[in-house]
């Protein structure tokens, strides 16, 4: 029945153990590896709850990715993005979202994570209130990855996950004190190419929520969110119609789980300009199942040339310039704090990318300051808690929260601010500075080697003493794609340089140069640099920008068994 190991250690598998291997209902064909462990998640009742919710809302996902489009269009032909009058109702009416569950009630720091083994176990026992584990910016969508990150969270949510790092001969096992689980699946426009359900390929997100869902909702309950749950952290939306599907998709897996409406609950990443101007809105489809928006600073910046690509007169400048302290960037954080106290939900702040650096005490220090000021300006701005990428931050960002809020678990009630309105212009008011030939170099540079750390199935990556994950290296990639498609003029550094794309070209190879110096000549011919270079090469030179990089780069990682050659 099963396929066997070779010598190397790699699976070997017949083309009769794949198609048997798996015992899956009508309709659902799974070409991802066969293993005895990934069949204890692709049990046939967990993949018939994927499918029915697959059935249920595939066409109301086409409909909400379709009207992305057309929004899109009509940015491109010149419209600005704003408030909607049809939901004037929404935002002026006089309602509130549940509750806040006690479980969750005190969310200061949140350490968020890949769903890999050790740092799962690593994130649960850093101290931080809740650990969001994160199926969607820090993980590469493989097989592998997907599988054995649904095994680790099932393992995680009984409580009995361990592991043993032989190399250092050290077992890793939960403390009895542990963070409180948060998932977050992918967004809506990341297929699943290893799962075909009627004959197309199924929405990530609900293969990731839908798993995830079936297999711990009871434990869950029990041993993490005292009788609600679970938990999800929900990215990359853009109108509240893809708030409303949620809302529906949880509505059907309370149901079929039967277990009482509003047990699951869901932070809304605004990480994309449009969803700026619908934070109301989605708290509103959400209501029974919202626990707070989050500030997904990253996201939203890319957002911003995204939306903005048609737009020559609102060019970002160079990335590093692009924080929270221009104008745009700190009203979306304020409009997001007032809407979810107002609203009686959590407003959660981002992630500064700084994480600690091991051999250089000085330089650790000016990182550990910039994460304290960034972590300041929240929690005086009103933020009722925020992310950590890294345990060695912890502490600090604690500190910051709890010097800042006391004993209170949140400032929901005590932060009601109603000041000065912000406006649609505050929202995308046009960012300050310069862009320097630096700033084309390390975009390059980054996105080169991120997308090589992705295709080797790493999505989170530090890279010259930060954090880089999908979020980063999108806005890499279309700050590159913005200026070279309006040739702007590096303004920062006194040469008045055009960027063209000979010059980009230039760029890539001594960049390319460069990485090789810096990995080493072993590690960047076994690496993926060159595939990864021709990726973002050519995503920075398209005519048309491409809406994600992981779209594209994702046909690099399917991987069907029996092995057909496979594209989406
Ligand atoms: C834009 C957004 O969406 S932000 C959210 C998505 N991004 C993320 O979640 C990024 C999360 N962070 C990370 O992946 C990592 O911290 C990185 C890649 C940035 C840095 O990783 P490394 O350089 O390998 O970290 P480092 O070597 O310092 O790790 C030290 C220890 O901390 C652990 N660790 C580091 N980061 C984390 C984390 N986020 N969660 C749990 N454990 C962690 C490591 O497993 C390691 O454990 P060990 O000592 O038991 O072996
Ligand atoms: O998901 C978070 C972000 O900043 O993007
Ligand atoms: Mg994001």
């Amino acid at each position: 029945m099963m396929g066997s190991l070779s010598s190397n250690g790699s699976y070997a598998p017949s083309r009769k153990v794949t198609m048997m291997g798996y015992d899956v209902p009508e309709g659902i064909d799974i070409r991802g590896r066969y293993t005895e462990e990934y069949a204890k998640i692709l049990t046939k009742d967990a993949l018939m709850f994927v499918a029915d919710l697959q059935r249920e809302f595939r066409n109301r996902i086409k409909y909400a990715l379709e009207c992305r489009k057309e929004a899109q269009r009509r940015y491109n032909a010149g419209a600005l993005p704003g408030f909607d009058p049809a939901t004037r109702y929404i935002r002026e009416g006089e309602w509130v979202c549940a509750s806040v569950p006690p479980a969750v009630a005190d969310r200061k720091v949140e350490i968020t994570g890949p769903t890999e083994r050790k740092m799962v176990i690593n994130a649960l026992n850093s101290g931080a209130k809740v650990f969001m584990a994160d199926f969607e910016d820090a993980l590469s969508p493989t097989w592998e990855n997907l599988m054995k990150g649904q095994l680790n969270l099932k393992d995680a949510v009984e409580g009995t996950i361990s592991y043993h790092d032989q190399a250092r001969n050290r077992v890793y096992k939960l403390n009895d004190q542990t963070a409180k689980l948060f998932v977050r699946p992918r967004g809506w426009h990341l297929p699943e190419a290893h799962i075909h359900i009627d004959g197309e390929p199924a929405t990530g997100c609900l293969v990731d929520f839908g798993l995830y869902f079936y297999h711990n909702y009871r434990a869950f309950r029990q041993n993490q969110g005292a009788g609600f749950g679970p938990f999800f952290y929900l990215p990359k939306m853009e109108h509240s119609r893809e708030a409303k599907i949620w809302n529906c998709v949880f509505e059907k897996a309370e149901k079929m789980a039967g277990i009482e409406r509003g047990s699951i609950r869901a932070t809304v990443l605004i990480e994309t300009l449009p969803a700026a101007f619908q934070m109301d809105e989605i708290l509103y489809e959400l209501r029974d199942y919202s626990v707070g928006l989050n500030c997904g600073r990253w996201d939203y910046i890319f957002s911003y040339v995204k939306t903005f690509q048609g737009h020559s007169d609102r060019l970002l400048p160079d990335r590093v310039q692009v924080g929270m302290a221009q104008h745009f960037m700190r009203s979306y954080s304020d409009l997001l704090i007032r809407t979810c106290h107002r609203r009686g939900v959590h407003a959660m702040g981002g992630m500064a990318a700084q994480i600690p650096i091991r051999d250089d005490p000085e330089a650790n220090e000016a990182a550990l300051e910039l994460v304290r000021k960034d972590k300041l300006r929240e929690v005086r701005a009103g933020h009722d808690g925020t992310w950590a990428a890294h345990p060695g931050l912890i502490p600090a960002i604690m500190d910051v929260f709890q010097n800042n809020m006391g004993s209170i678990p949140n400032q929901i009630q005590s932060m009601r601010r109603e000041d000065a309105v912000i406006t649609e212009e505050d929202l995308i008011q046009k960012p300050r500075g310069v862009r320097t030939m630096d700033g084309l170099r390390l975009n390059t540079r980054v996105g080169i080697r991120y997308v090589a750390a992705w295709l080797t199935g790493t999505g989170s990556v530090p890279l010259y003493n930060l954090m880089e994950d999908a979020a980063t290296a999108e806005i890499s990639r279309v700050q590159n794609w913005q200026w070279l498609k309006y040739g702007v003029s590096l303004n920062g550094d006194g040469l008045g340089v055009h960027v063209t794309r000979e010059l980009f070209g230039r760029v890539v190879e001594e960049e390319m140069a460069r990485i090789e110096k810096e990995v080493g000549a072993q590690k960047f011919k076994r690496g993926m640099y060159r595939e990864a270079s021709k990726i973002f090469t050519r995503q920075c030179t398209a005519a048309i920008l491409d809406d994600f990089l992981t779209l594209d780069a994702y046909n690099q990682i399917v991987q069907h068994y029996p092995k057909v050659s496979s594209k989406l």
